[in-house]
């Protein structure tokens, strides 16, 4: 059973706005400082192709760290698991996605996982390609067919917003680099990871990658395997693990499905062999999840018992 009614989809809406008012837009890159916090929108995308939604649909969000998940499993698919796995950990931290500190107790100096801005950048560090550009477009064309359309493109503003403010981001770079990590030129892997952050979509595009994790990596319109069965596994299995940052445990058993989160707002929920969401509700609470939208995401696991657990 799940939520195919758009009229009881947008009842959850307004019961889960409500929580908006006590959270906060991001405004660290501050071209998303400019975001609406009473928007709330959600989409549900099921495999027989049926897509029910609630909100403002039409409005797109940048992706941030929603991109995590899919710049890994590209980078999976480029190159041998346990190269990937040598410079990037799998185990969750409990601290805030941009801290910087257990990189420095950790010998060697290895990010605790792809989900915290550390491990992200070094998995953008090894999308392969030539150069920036090229390696940016590998990664938007896998973005475009995910998302099923080939117009998705980035909000320059936010990409630019990010590239000029983020040095935190950079100072991570600086020490992944001095322990040897990552190899790269700290202004062009900035440049590459900040693009890949303003990715953006709309909920309806967010819910349809969500489904294709739910579905194993498989494209039900096509019937092709967008992603290999064992890498969407890997991902789902962060998602699960750190997907909401530090409070992915308390979201584990609250809510119960893999789920990742960006600070734009977004959230993109995998309900394992049943369908993908996309929420947008760009006010925050204080580990940079969307409050509404986790309310949202409370009330429907509630409603259909959707955890996994
Ligand atoms: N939590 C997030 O969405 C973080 C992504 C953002 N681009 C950053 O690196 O700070």
């Amino acid at each position: 059973m799940a939520c195919r009614s758009k009229k009881e989809l947008k009842m959850f809406v307004e019961e889960a706005k409500k929580c908006a008012a006590f959270g906060k837009v991001a405004d660290y890159i501050p071209a998303l400082g400019k975001a609406n916090p009473n928007d709330l929108s959600i989409a549900i995308h099921y495999p027989d192709g049926e897509c029910v939604s609630a909100g403002d649909i039409d409005r797109k969000i940048t992706l941030q760290s929603i991109s995590k998940v899919i710049s890994l499993a590209l980078v999976l698919m480029e190159r041998e698991t346990d190269e990937v796995f040598g410079k990037v950990g799998m185990e969750p931290t409990g601290d805030p996605f941009n801290s910087i500190a257990k990189l420095e107790t950790m010998a060697p100096a290895k990010p605790l996982n792809p989900m915290i801005n550390a491990g992200a950048l070094v998995v953008t560090h090894l999308i392969q390609g030539s150069n920036v550009e090229d390696r940016f477009q590998r990664l938007l064309s896998f973005v475009k067919e995910l998302a099923n359309n080939p117009d998705i493109c980035i909000d320059e503003e936010v990409a630019k917003s990010e590239f000029d403010t983020s040095q935190l981001n950079r100072a991570l770079c600086y020490f992944l680099k001095q322990h040897r990590v990552i190899d790269e030129d700290v202004e062009e892997l900035m440049d590459l990871y900040t693009k890949q952050c303003a990715i953006e979509m709309n909920c309806l595009e967010l819910a349809r990658v969500g489904m294709i994790f739910a579905m194993n990596g498989r494209d039900p319109d096509s019937g092709k395997q967008l992603i290999p069965e064992h890498i969407a596994r890997i991902c789902k299995t962060f998602m699960v693990t750190c997907g909401m940052y530090n409070a992915s445990g308390e979201f584990a058993i609250k809510i119960g499905i893999p789920a990742k989160s960006g600070v734009s707002g977004g959230i993109m929920g995998a309900v394992p062999q049943k369908f993908g969401i996309g929420i947008f509700g760009p006010a925050l609470d204080e580990k940079g999840n969307s409050i509404a939208g986790i309310k949202l995401l409370e009330l429907l696991s509630e409603t259909y018992q959707l955890s996994m657990f």
